[in-house]
C-alpha cells in the first residue's frame, strides 16, 4: 500500500519509461517499521540505489509522517534476514532522512554542488507537498481572494495573474497555498514541469552551480520549467547576483507564458533591497494578500484539521481554541496538535473544555501576557490619539465613542472574556453596550475601508 502510494507520487517526479524499466522492477515489503524494496538484479539495485533512492525515502517520510521511517534496497526475492556483524550488508539504507522543513520540502542541495550532472528525475524533483492542496484549504474572508485566483492559476495557464504573488504575515497559509497551485498544475497535466522552492534554495543552488562551473545547466533548468513556484521572495534582497540570474528566468518564463507563482512577507512595493526593475515586474500579474483569519475561519479551521485527525471537538472547544490562537494559523494548528498529544498520553477519546485549558495551560498563559484588556485599551488609545480614560468615560462624542467600540470589538475577538466583564472594563458599561459596540463595528467594517484598516492595523499590532 505504501510503495503503491509513494509510486503515484514519484509517477508526476519521474517519466513513466523510468518508472516503468527501473521502479515497477522493484518488490515491496513493509516490514519491522520500514520499506524493503527488493531489486531483480544487480543493475537495477544500482539504478535505484543512485537516481532514485532519496525520492523514495521523502515521499515514504511523508506519507507515514514518520521522519525517520526506513526505505532499504536489497537484491533478491525475499527480505534478508539482519546480517552477521562483521559481513557488510547487502542493502542500501535510505538516505540520513531529508531535513524535513515546516512544509516537508526536501533537501535538493546535492543537486548544483557536484561535478556529476544529477539525474534528469531528481533535477525534475519539484518538491510538492502533497498534502497540501486546495481540498484542504479552509477559505474564509481572510483568503477568499488569495485562494480563488489561486485555484484560477493552478487550474488555466493563461489567467492573465502572471506572476501571481501572494503576500501575508507568517504562518497564514501563502505556503499551502503555492503547493495547492503547484499539486492542481500537475492534476491537470501531470507531465509539467514544476518547481516549488525557497528563494534561499534558488539562491544556494546558483552560489553552488557557479562554483562547479554548471552555472549554464542551472540556467536551462530554471527557464525551461512551465511553472516555478518561489517561496520568501524577501530572502533576495541584496543578493544581487540572484536577483541578475532571477530576473532573466523571470522574463523567460514570462515570455513563454509559463506560470510564475511568488510569495513574500511583504506588499512587492515594500520589499527593502529588492531592485525595482523586480519590483515593477512582480506588479504585472496580480497582488493578493492574506490576512489574519477571523474567529469562523480559526474555527473552521480548526475542525477541519480535528476531523482530519480524526477527533470530533464540541463547540466550545473549538471557539476556545479559536479565540485563543488568534495571530496566525500554524500556532492555531500547534495549539491542536498539543491536545491530541495529550489526549493520547492519558488514552482520552472525548475532549472537553476542562481538559484542553489543561492541557495548553502554559501557551495560554504566554497568550494572556500579550493580549489583556488592559492593553488592548492602551494601544487603541495611542493609535487614536486619545487617553485610556476616554475609553471608560461617560463621552459619546464620536471621536472616543468609535474607538471604545473598536477596544470593545477587539477585545471580543481577541480575549476570552464575557460580554459583561468585557462592558465592565469599560467604565463599568452594560453587556448589551457591548453586543452593540460589536455589531457597529462590524457594520462599519464592511462600509467604510478606513474603518477597515484601523481594524486590520490594531489586529496586527496586537496579536503579532
Ligand atoms: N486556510 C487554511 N486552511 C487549512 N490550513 C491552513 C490554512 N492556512 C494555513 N494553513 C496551515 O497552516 C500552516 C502554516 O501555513 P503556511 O506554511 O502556508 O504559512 P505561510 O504563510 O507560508 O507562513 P511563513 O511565512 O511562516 O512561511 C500550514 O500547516 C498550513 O497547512
Amino acid at each position: 500500500m505504501l510503495w503503491q502510494q509513494c509510486l503515484q507520487q514519484l509517477e508526476q517526479e519521474v517519466p513513466n519509461s523510468e518508472i516503468n524499466t527501473w521502479l515497477r522492477a522493484l518488490h515491496a515489503i513493509e516490514k519491522r517499521q520500514a520499506l524493503y524494496l527488493l531489486a531483480p538484479n544487480t543493475i537495477v539495485l544500482q539504478q535505484v540505489h543512485e537516481h532514485y533512492l532519496p525520492r523514495i525515502a521523502f515521499h515514504a517520510r511523508i506519507l507515514t509522517g514518520d521522519n525517520e521511517f526506513d526505505v532499504l534496497l536489497q537484491i533478491g526475492s525475499s527480505v534478508a534476514p539482519p546480517p552477521p556483524r562483521e559481513t557488510p550488508p547487502p542493502t542500501f539504507p535510505s538516505p540520513q532522512p531529508p531535513k524535513l522543513s515546516d512544509n516537508n520540502v526536501p533537501n535538493r542541495e546535492r543537486e548544483w554542488n557536484s561535478q556529476q550532472p544529477a539525474p534528469i528525475s531528481e533535477r525534475f524533483a519539484n518538491a510538492l507537498n502533497p498534502r497540501m492542496t486546495f481540498a484542504n484549504f479552509v477559505e474564509g474572508k481572510s483568503n477568499q481572494l488569495a485562494c480563488a485566483t489561486s485555484q484560477q492559476v493552478g487550474d488555466h495557464a493563461d489567467t492573465g495573474y502572471n506572476p501571481l504573488f501572494i503576500y501575508g504575515g507568517v504562518g497564514l497559509g501563502k505556503t499551502h497555498l503555492m503547493h495547492a497551485i503547484g499539486n492542481r498544475i500537475l492534476e491537470c497535466d501531470p507531465s509539467a514541469r514544476v518547481i516549488y522552492v525557497y528563494a534561499e534554495r534558488f539562491v544556494n543552488d546558483m552560489i553552488s552551480a557557479i562554483r562547479n562551473s554548471r552555472m549554464e545547466e542551472f540556467k536551462q533548468h530554471y527557464r525551461s520549467l512551465d511553472a516555478l513556484l518561489i517561496d520568501d521572495i524577501q530572502f533576495f534582497a541584496g543578493k544581487d547576483r540572484s536577483m541578475e540570474e532571477f530576473f532573466h528566468t523571470f522574463n523567460a518564463l514570462l515570455e513563454g507564458q509559463k506560470r510564475i507563482i511568488l510569495a513574500s512577507d511583504k506588499f512587492p512595493r515594500d520589499l527593502e533591497g529588492i531592485e525595482d526593475r523586480l519590483k515593477t515586474r512582480f506588479n504585472w500579474g496580480l497582488t493578493v494578500q492574506i490576512e489574519s483569519p477571523d474567529l469562523e475561519t480559526r474555527v473552521a479551521i480548526l475542525r477541519k484539521k480535528a476531523e482530519d485527525a480524526g477527533l470530533r471537538l464540541p463547540n466550545e472547544v473549538s471557539f476556545f481554541i479559536g479565540k485563543r490562537f488568534h495571530s496566525n494559523i500554524r500556532d492555531l494548528e500547534g495549539a491542536l496538535q498539543r491536545v491530541i498529544a495529550s489526549m493520547r498520553l492519558k488514552c482520552i477519546t472525548q475532549v472537553t473544555l476542562d481538559f484542553v485549558q489543561n492541557a495548553l495551560r502554559d501557551q495560554l498563559a504566554s497568550q494572556d501576557k500579550m493580549v489583556s484588556m488592559g492593553n488592548i485599551k492602551k494601544i487603541v488609545a495611542q493609535y487614536y490619539n486619545i487617553r485610556v480614560t476616554d475609553l471608560d468615560a461617560k463621552s459619546r462624542n464620536r471621536s472616543v465613542a468609535r474607538p471604545r467600540q473598536m477596544a470593545m470589538a477587539l477585545s471580543k475577538e481577541l480575549t476570552n472574556h464575557s460580554l459583561p466583564e468585557i462592558g465592565d472594563e469599560f467604565g463599568g458599561r452594560d453587556h448589551t453596550t457591548v453586543i452593540h459596540a460589536c455589531r457597529k463595528v462590524t457594520e462599519l467594517r464592511e462600509s467604510t475601508p478606513k474603518l477597515e484598516e484601523d481594524y486590520r492595523i490594531l489586529f496586527r499590532t496586537l496579536t503579532s
